[in-house]
């Protein structure tokens, strides 16, 4: 066995651990990077840019799916799959080769290959190979995606999302199990791209909506286009010749089964720490055995020990991934002189259509931090001017506001454009702007925005009436897992 020492090791060189591994070198120290499956991070190989990839080619199909509606008939589309998926597969590679020449380009020693574990406070094997023995450690180590072992036990035909990135073609048919972000996006892509698909929610839920308003009004926009069966339940997944046999059970209790050329498994991603032995790390653990952590300084406890990524399971995004494993870095090669770093104000979006967008405080969350004790404003873009314009007037936007002080808290939206809107309203949210603040900043025409400013509008008006105290209790604000 090797042995070496250092400054800072970190565990995965994925967002986070890059993120981290170039801050720790900021600060001067010898940081090492232990990467145990290929260079090239989660987000370029099979995650956040070739579901866009797919997406971007959902979307030109689409487009002349609706062209007829503006008078334009673009005559029989022709989906050419092999194409499809060497334009992904092509524009994937060129993307992870950039973050594989950059970690190729770091130096040797600083570089370490294979899985690494705790074998006690300050002290980790690496494939049996090498023993580092490290001052500090970032844990930076990913998540997995969860397959129920009952429905993997069907055959290589049930997958989860990477897979569908290494396709050469356009499957005929597949069943989507979960209508999170993942689902969502996947499963309208290969909608749009001709392939046969229905998902399937076990409860109500739709990417990461949690206002029941607004959830509804994009259940019913999705199911428009989409074969989606809501609380219907899966019985079983069985191979059967060249397809899959899928059984489910709806909310009446009636069970079907149909067949599909795959079953592509999206009811979430679990945080990768399974492995690492953290019991011999010295640090509290919660139930899941995740590290206890504090979400400003990434520290997990007082002790030298850091956690960036979607391995802390806080918020599984590229921008998080990257701000916390900063933070995670830096305080690390500072330890013990920890400091909070900046953790901006949350933003989610599914690139669906109608897109979502979840900015600052959601509904979810109101309930819980305000009791009832906030203020709603609505828009339906059933009638907004500029989306009506371009065909897409479906969704809602709903925001919220603070009585009293009329602060903006937050907001959820299905809707045209949600990707910028929902940066226009986490930046208010961090500015800590008030509804009225927002209402005198300018609004051209004709844009989606005005729908925005309807909705405020609306939001400044119910500002205008708080509740009587003691406030009601909020409503249901769990719609169904
Ligand atoms: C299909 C899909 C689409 C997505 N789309 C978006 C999107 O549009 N926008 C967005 O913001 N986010 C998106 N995400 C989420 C985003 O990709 C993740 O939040 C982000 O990549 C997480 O980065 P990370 O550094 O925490 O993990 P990773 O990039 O996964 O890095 C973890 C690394 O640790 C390594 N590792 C694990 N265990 C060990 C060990 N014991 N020893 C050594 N190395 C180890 C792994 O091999 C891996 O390389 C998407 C995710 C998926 C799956
Ligand atoms: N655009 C983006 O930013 C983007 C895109 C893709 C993925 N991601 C990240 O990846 C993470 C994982 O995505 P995901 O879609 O796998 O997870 P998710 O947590 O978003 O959704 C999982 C869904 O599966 C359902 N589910 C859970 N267990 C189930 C079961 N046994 N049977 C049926 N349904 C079940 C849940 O109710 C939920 O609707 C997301 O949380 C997100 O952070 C982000």
């Amino acid at each position: 066995m090797k042995h070496i020492r250092c400054d800072v090791a970190i565990i995965g060189a994925g967002t986070a651990g890059l993120s981290a591994y170039r801050a720790a070198r900021a600060a001067g120290k010898h940081a090492v990077l232990i990467e145990g499956g290929p260079y090239g991070t989660t987000c370029a190989r099979v995650g956040c840019m070739p579901s866009k990839l797919l997406i971007s080619a959902a979307e030109a199909a689409h487009a002349l799916h609706t062209a007829p509606a503006f008078g334009v008939h673009p005559g029989a589309a022709r989906i050419d799959g092999p194409a499809v998926m060497d334009r992904v597969r092509r524009e994937r590679d060129r993307f992870a080769g950039f973050v594989v020449e950059n970690v190729e380009g770091l130096p040797a020693a600083d570089k370490l290959r294979g899985y690494a574990r705790f074998a006690a406070p300050g002290r980790l094997v690496v494939d049996e190979h090498t023993e580092v023995q490290a001052e500090r450690i970032v844990i930076a180590t990913g998540s997995v995606p969860v397959v129920p072992e009952e429905w993997a036990r069907a055959g290589p035909r049930v997958i989860h999302s990477d897979a569908v990135f290494e396709w050469t073609d356009l499957p005929k048919s597949v069943a989507v199990i979960g209508t999170g972000v993942i689902g969502l996006e996947l499963g309208q892509a290969l909608h749009r791209l001709g392939v046969r698909v229905a998902l399937y929610a076990r409860g109500n839920s739709i990417a990461q909506l949690s206002d029941p308003a607004v959830l509804a009004d994009a259940a019913a926009v999705l199911q428009e286009e989409l074969d989606v069966r809501f609380q219907t339940q899966v019985v079983s997944v069985q191979p059967d010749g060249e397809q899959l046999a899928l059984t489910t059970r709806n909310a009446a209790g009636d069970e079907r089964q149909e067949h599909y050329e795959h079953v592509l498994v999206a009811i979430g991603r679990a945080p990768n720490v399974q492995a690492l032995r953290l019991d011999l790390a010295g640090i509290e653990r919660d139930r899941r055995g995740i590290p206890l952590y504090d979400r400003t300084t990434m520290q997990c406890g007082t002790s030298p020990i850091f956690i960036a990524g979607d391995a802390n399971d806080e918020l599984p995004l590229l921008p998080e991934a990257a701000d916390q494993g900063r933070i995670a870095g830096h305080n690390a090669a500072w330890y013990p002189d920890v400091q909070p770093g900046l953790r901006r104000t949350p933003l989610a979006i599914a690139f669906t259509e109608p897109q979502i967008a979840t900015a600052g405080a959601g509904w979810r969350t109101l309930c819980q931090s305000h009791h009832g004790g906030f203020a709603v404003g609505t828009v339906s873009f059933a009638n907004q001017g500029r989306s009506r314009v371009m065909l897409q007037n479906k969704g809602t936007l709903r925001v919220y506001g603070e009585y009293g002080s009329g602060r903006f808290l937050g907001a959820e939206m299905a809707g045209p454009r949600a990707e910028h809107i929902g940066h226009l309203l986490a930046w208010a949210v961090q500015a800590g702007l008030t509804v009225a603040a927002m209402l005198d900043m300018p609004f051209y025409h004709p844009v989606v925005e005005e729908g925005v400013r309807t909705a405020l509008r609306d939001l400044a008006e119910a500002l205008k009436h708080p509740p009587p105290e003691p406030r009601q209790p909020c409503p249901d604000c769990t719609p169904g897992t």
